[in-house]
């Protein structure tokens, strides 16, 4: 039972409803025995490939719904078509749409974010993140990386995109920013092996082919019979899902239709105002229910 969050805005405590941590694990689909399957996401990030339509933006939405109603959990949301992660846009902190250089101004004000975290995390001399801290997780969401890094706008630019991912996919994951990345074009030049492997989660739904399947999941899968191109394309939602310490299982993704989707962003958005509205005297506590 998720725990309840209760306000007190000076007239006793009121239960505003569950909410969820991002510390927990991630509930994204069912494996092949029907059971549900969990990810945890913090510390970790996610990779996610796969052709048109092989329900990638279905994965991504689960991750970030969760994260929506994560309250330890702020937003940061890139979508080049706007609607996929849309209707998210009112919990999160920045929503970039097409706009290259406003993807390279809120990715440079992550990466000096990142740097501070560091600072403190060394003062304190800790090595990471833990839930009592005074700074919040970010989940960092891209659908799709392809359009920032290999589509729009100058090449200088582009380059300076994929430098600073990069960097916050390889340095985040112990200041609590979790990056999840979708993209359609699961080919070398969008995901070199050396960005691939920062990844400690990679779901490839249905690939056009084997080598595709294995630039999202790691070389060798496909020759060893772990390839998304076997995957039928009558089925979104399916894929294959890996760790980096793990071999790859076919699970399907929990699909949330966009009326779903809606419910509950207008639910974690009026959650999210109602903490950023209490007075410092009502500051929300969780409780378990
Ligand atoms: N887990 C799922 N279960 C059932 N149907 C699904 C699932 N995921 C996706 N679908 C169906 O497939 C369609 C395409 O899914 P989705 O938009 O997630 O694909 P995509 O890979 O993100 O496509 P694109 O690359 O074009 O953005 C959805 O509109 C939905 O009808």
């Amino acid at each position: 039972m998720p725990p309840v969050l209760t306000a007190d805005a000076g007239n006793g405590p009121v239960d505003l409803g569950p909410v969820l941590s991002i510390f927990d694990p991630v509930h994204i689909g069912i494996d092949e025995f029907g059971q549900p399957k969990l990810v945890p996401l913090i510390e970790r990030n996610m990779l996610i490939g796969g052709e048109p339509g092989s329900g990638k933006s279905g994965l991504l939405n689960a991750v970030v719904g969760h994260a929506a109603m994560s309250l330890d959990c702020r937003l940061v949301l890139f979508d080049g078509k706007r609607v996929e992660l849309g209707q998210w846009r009112k919990c999160a902190d920045a929503f970039v749409g097409p706009n290259l250089e406003q993807a390279l101004l809120v990715l440079r004000k992550l990466q000096m974010m990142m740097d501070r975290r560091y600072d403190y995390l060394e003062d304190c001399e800790r090595r990471k993140i833990i839930p009592a801290d005074v700074f919040q997780a970010y989940l960092v969401a891209f659908d799709e990386l392809a359009y920032y890094s290999a589509t729009i706008g100058r090449k200088v630019d582009r380059d300076e995109f994929s430098m600073l991912l990069r960097d916050l996919v390889a340095r985040g994951r112990a200041v609590g920013i979790i990056v999840v990345a979708a993209t359609q074009r699961p080919s070398s030049d969008i995901i070199p092996t050396s960005l691939r492997d920062l990844f400690a989660w990679r779901f490839a739904g249905r690939c056009t082919n084997d080598s595709s399947s294995d630039i999202v999941l790691g070389h060798g899968w496909a020759q060893k019979g772990w390839s998304a191109n076997m995957i039928s394309p009558n089925n979104p939602g399916a894929g294959l899902l890996i760790s980096e310490s793990g071999s790859p299982q076919l699970i399907k993704v929990a699909y949330l239709d966009d009326r779903t989707c809606a419910g509950i962003a207008a639910y974690a958005a009026t959650l999210r105002d109602a903490v950023r509205d209490n007075p410092p005297t009502g500051i929300p506590v969780l409780r378990a229910a």
